[in-house]
């Protein structure tokens, strides 16, 4: 029976759907006006056998390469424009805004846009708006607090760990963000393993690549005791909501209590946006969840390609290493030293370039029909900017394969622009769905880089006959947030005079202790100037 039925709807939406493909082809176009160039394909399904299961942007960029920095393709009836020009992408998300600003509906999530619960992937409503301002206010208001030490402490745990036990790098660069974003939501890291679980089980939800249904979208159609993947997301919005409901209560007793740290949760729960707007706590709990998880995935992603960069550009790593030293003579960068640090600045950016942590970008959908440089984009399509391709782009980045930080710092290359730090950068999107997470990036990546440059030498492992192994270059995840798969390695300690600060400035901010304790923050200032040593 259960075969039966599958076999029906199979032939049923193959049959809708070539008719509706079939009946938009007949449309007339505007004389003058043609449609966009790119791969053709198979009626129905497009060319969705060509695209790789692993590194899809690869397969994209070649795309890029072949039919120009726009192009479309058609995949089960829907049309997906990828854009491989920051020009063009500005020139649509930005400037034409007001009908580049929606999602697209995730087949596997079919409330993205309505729900209230995935504040990044909402349509452009009136939740979205009100949404967005309180993410607006929170990101600025923890500026003034003392949420902007947070990740200050982590540092110091994860430069630890590592100087323990260098191969968990993996695990221990996803704590020093994910604990940092937990203390960031909900003023403490208890939440941190929830948080972690989550983030997996909603990226693989979200991705092309991680539910069948977000490419084949007519398996919605199968009712949820035919559908895995219907069950498997039933079950993980269950534990999500139990989860947020959880972390939420867990700042509402503290708060009770008087032993709250500041956190977006608390800022939400004493905060203006709720009383004015009549908010439910559960859309507050959502709202700083998906804050979470927002900063949870993406930013372990460029430690990590920070590492690999190392293994492969040893000479950037000892400029690197010599800036900071002549400069804070033997000091650990603090985010104060920011100005001073030029080439550290140069390093993130260039890691976010090298190996865009987001390589398809988030997509947008289109309002309606429009118009440009003479090919219609039709209402309904799903647009991607194609970040690994706009980071590939010749004219703004040479020699783009390249990690070459002086892109950044020397006038005459096309990207460099003075004194700009990450706002602005196309890594984190276009016109009104822009990044919100920026000034923390900023800080964290700039703060986790300079720690790892001050503390360790990276290089190539060596094989039993004491040969160099390069690690390998594009080995990625193939999730939306790209991260390298597990790589070997050499990390030492620079000397030991830094292993003994490594581990005294970690004690001094946890209790004296080694191992992991919840940290008073209202006596962080005055730990942090004791844990503060020279070489
Ligand atoms: C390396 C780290 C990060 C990267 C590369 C990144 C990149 C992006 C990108 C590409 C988008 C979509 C933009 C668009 O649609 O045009 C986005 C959206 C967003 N990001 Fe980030 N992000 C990072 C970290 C963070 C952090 C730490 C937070 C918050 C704590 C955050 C919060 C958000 C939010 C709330 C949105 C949704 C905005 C909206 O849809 O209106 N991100 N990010």
């Amino acid at each position: 029976m259960a075969v039966i039925t599958f076999i029906v709807f199979f032939f049923v939406a193959i049959g809708i759907a070539i008719y509706h493909s079939e009946s938009r082809k007949g449309k007339g176009l505007p004389p003058g006006i043609s449609r966009l160039p790119g791969p053709k394909g198979i009626p129905f399904i497009g060319r969705v056998h060509d695209v790789p299961s692993k590194a899809t942007w690869l397969k994209f960029h070649q795309w890029s390469q072949e039919y120009g920095p726009i192009f479309q393709m058609e995949i089960f009836g829907t049309v997906h424009v990828w854009i491989g020009s920051d020009q063009i992408a500005n020139d649509l998300l930005a400037s034409r805004g007001s009908i580049y600003s929606d999602r697209p509906m995730i087949p596997n999530l079919p409330d993205n846009r309505t729900s209230g619960a995935y504040l990044p992937l909402l349509g452009r409503n009136e939740t979205w708006k009100r949404q967005r301002k309180f993410a607006h206010h929170a990101m600025n208001r923890s500026a003034a607090t003392a949420q902007h030490s947070y990740p200050a402490i982590e540092l110091k745990r994860l430069l630890y760990n590592l100087s323990k036990d260098p191969s968990n790098y993996q695990n221990y660069t996803e704590e020093f963000t994910g604990r940092t974003i937990s203390r960031l939501a909900w003023g403490s890291t208890e939440h941190f393993e929830d948080l972690k679980e989550d983030t997996q089980g909603l990226l693989a939800a979200i991705s092309p690549s991680g539910a069948v249904p977000n490419v084949v979208s007519w398996l919605t159609k199968l009712p949820v005791w035919l559908s895995p993947w219907k069950q498997t997301e039933q079950r993980r919005r269950e534990k999500e909501n139990d989860f947020f409901s959880r972390a939420r209560r867990s700042v509402e007793v503290a708060m009770a209590k008087g032993t709250a740290q500041p956190s977006y949760m608390q800022m939400f729960l004493e905060g203006k946006d709720k009383k004015e707007n009549g908010w439910h706590d559960q859309e507050g709990g959502h709202q700083v969840g998906m804050l979470a998880i927002a900063g949870a995935l993406t930013l372990a992603s460029p430690l990590m390609s920070y590492i690999l960069a190392m293994c492969h550009y040893p000479e950037w790593q000892a400029k690197l290493q010599n800036e900071i030293e002549a400069v804070l003579g033997g000091r650990c960068p603090k985010w104060e030293d920011r100005e001073q640090l030029p080439l550290l600045r140069a390093v993130v950016k260039e890691v976010l370039r090298w190996r865009p942590p987001v390589p398809t970008g988030i997509p947008h959908s289109l309002e309606k029909d429009d118009i440009y440089n003479g090919y219609l984009i039709p209402e309904g399509a799903t647009i991607h900017a194609l970040e690994w391709s706009i980071t590939r782009d010749q004219a703004i980045y040479p020699d783009p394969e390249t990690f070459r930080p002086e892109r950044w710092l020397v006038p005459t290359w096309p990207s460099f622009k003075a004194g700009t730090g990450l706002k602005g950068y196309h890594q984190f999107g276009h016109g009104r769905r822009v990044c919100q997470g920026v000034d923390i990036v900023e800080q964290e990546l700039f703060l986790g880089m300079g720690g790892l440059a001050w503390a360790f030498h990276i290089g190539k492992s060596r094989d039993a006959n004491g040969n160099e192994v390069a690690p390998p270059l594009d080995d990625y995840t193939s999730l939306l947030i790209a991260k390298p798969e597990h790589f070997e390695f050499d990390m030492k300690v620079r000397s030991l005079g830094k292993k003994a600060m490594i581990e005294k400035a970690w004690k001094s901010v946890n209790g004296g202790r080694t191992d992991d304790v919840e940290v008073d923050m209202t006596q962080m200032g005055l730990r942090e100037k004791a844990g503060e040593v020279k070489e």
